[in-house]
């Protein structure tokens, strides 16, 4: 897909879907969003508005929305993945069979599937080994795109194509879309991130300084970077947009999700009541173990994550996990350094 593109497909109509659909087709390009739910899509369609996340935006009036799978995927030159991760091996078997090899893939998600570590990339190439794939990364407050807030991304992959079809589907006078090729560490710092987010919400909601705020990115950083590098990623692909970049915002604003379970947990409520609370997507639940078992098999110091794994599930004190955090046994060599920053 060039400058020529001629049709993009957007699947999941929640707040990131409404948004990145809405931005291809202000662009002058056919898109189609797929819900699906019959009433809801057809709803969408009617008001242009799409009031369970975002009332009052009015989406583009060249904008299709459909939840009739085929209609949407068809003669789709790119495809944007924009469904949860827990949905994805669902929504990728229903691709199976039905698009060419050349369709081009982009995925969206945050998270990262418990059952053998997997990243969404992966799923994807589990089920379309045929089709290039790139990963969308970076700090993209669906709200803030939507209310046109100058913004930029990570379109991270191995195909060119797949990066200039993005920024041709989806750069704008307020969205800017960058190039990488290590889609392995955007995808990883940007499921990892949000298990930071929930523990600065959980700070946020103490009212702590801002010395703490820092202290605690600063930590997350180089938590994030110890284990993607073991996991083989490039630790430079953190200091970029979809490392250091996403988690300064998730970790700062109220508007992510993640931070506000963990303000929610911080009030005292339990994860299940956050979560409810919350009713959309927050990743860095589900996240929290993956991470969590993984850097226990790999023997990756974590002592962020160990924390909230203790607070969520041991349930001991925050109290007791800031002093622990704060009256570690301090490495004096280089050994607990991150390679390359
Ligand atoms: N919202 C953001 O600001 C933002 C920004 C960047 C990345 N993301 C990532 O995008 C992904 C999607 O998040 P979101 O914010 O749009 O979540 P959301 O909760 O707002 O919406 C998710 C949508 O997916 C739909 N869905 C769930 N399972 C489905 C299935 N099996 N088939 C079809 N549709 C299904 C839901 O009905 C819902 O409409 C997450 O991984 C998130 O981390 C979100
Ligand atoms: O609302 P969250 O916590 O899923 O964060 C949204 C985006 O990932 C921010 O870049």
């Amino acid at each position: 897909m060039t400058n020529t593109t001629t049709k993009v497909a957007v699947l999941g109509g929640g707040s990131f879907g409404t948004v990145l659909a809405n931005l291809v087709a202000g662009n002058g390009i056919s898109c189609a969003l797929w819900m699906r739910n019959e009433q809801r899509a057809a709803e969408v369609m009617n008001s242009r508005e799409n009031a369970e996340y975002f009332p009052g935006f009015i989406l583009d009036k060249r904008l299709n929305i459909t939840s009739n799978f085929d209609e949407a995927i068809e003669d789709a030159e790119l495809i944007i993945m924009a469904v949860p991760s827990s949905a994805y091996d669902t929504v990728c078997s229903q691709l199976e069979q039905r698009i060419s090899r050349n369709t081009l893939i982009l995925s969206t998600a945050k998270g990262i599937r418990a059952d053998g570590f997997r990243l969404m990339s992966e799923v994807i190439q589990e089920h379309l080994p045929h089709n290039p794939v790139g990963v969308l990364s970076g700090p993209n407050l669906a709200k803030e795109i939507a209310d046109n807030q100058y913004t930029a991304t990570l379109v991270a992959s191995a195909s060119t194509e797949v990066v200039e079809a993005s920024q041709t589907a989806l750069a704008s006078p307020t969205f800017r879309v960058y190039a990488g090729d290590d889609p392995q560490g955007a995808e990883l710092a940007g499921a990892l991130k949000n298990i930071y987010a929930i523990i600065a919400g959980i700070t946020g909601s103490m009212q702590l300084g801002q010395n703490t705020v820092s202290m605690l990115i600063t930590r997350s950083l180089a938590e994030m970077c110890r284990l993607a590098s073991e996991l083989g990623a490039e630790p430079m692909t953190f200091m970029g947009l979809a490392g250091v970049g996403d988690l300064f915002v998730t970790c700062t604003s109220p508007l992510s999700r993640n931070y506000r379970v963990g303000q929610a947990l911080g009030q005292g409520k339990t994860l299940e009541q956050a979560v409810a609370e919350i009713g959309q997507t927050a990743e860095g639940v589900a996240t929290l173990k993956t991470v969590y078992d993984k850097a226990q098999e790999l023997g990756v110091r974590m002592p962020l994550v160990d924390g909230l794994y203790r607070l969520i599930y041991e349930h001991v004190e925050i109290s007791e996990i800031i002093t622990s955090l704060m009256t570690a046994q301090q490495a004096t060599d280089v050994e607990h350094k991150v390679k390359g920053i």
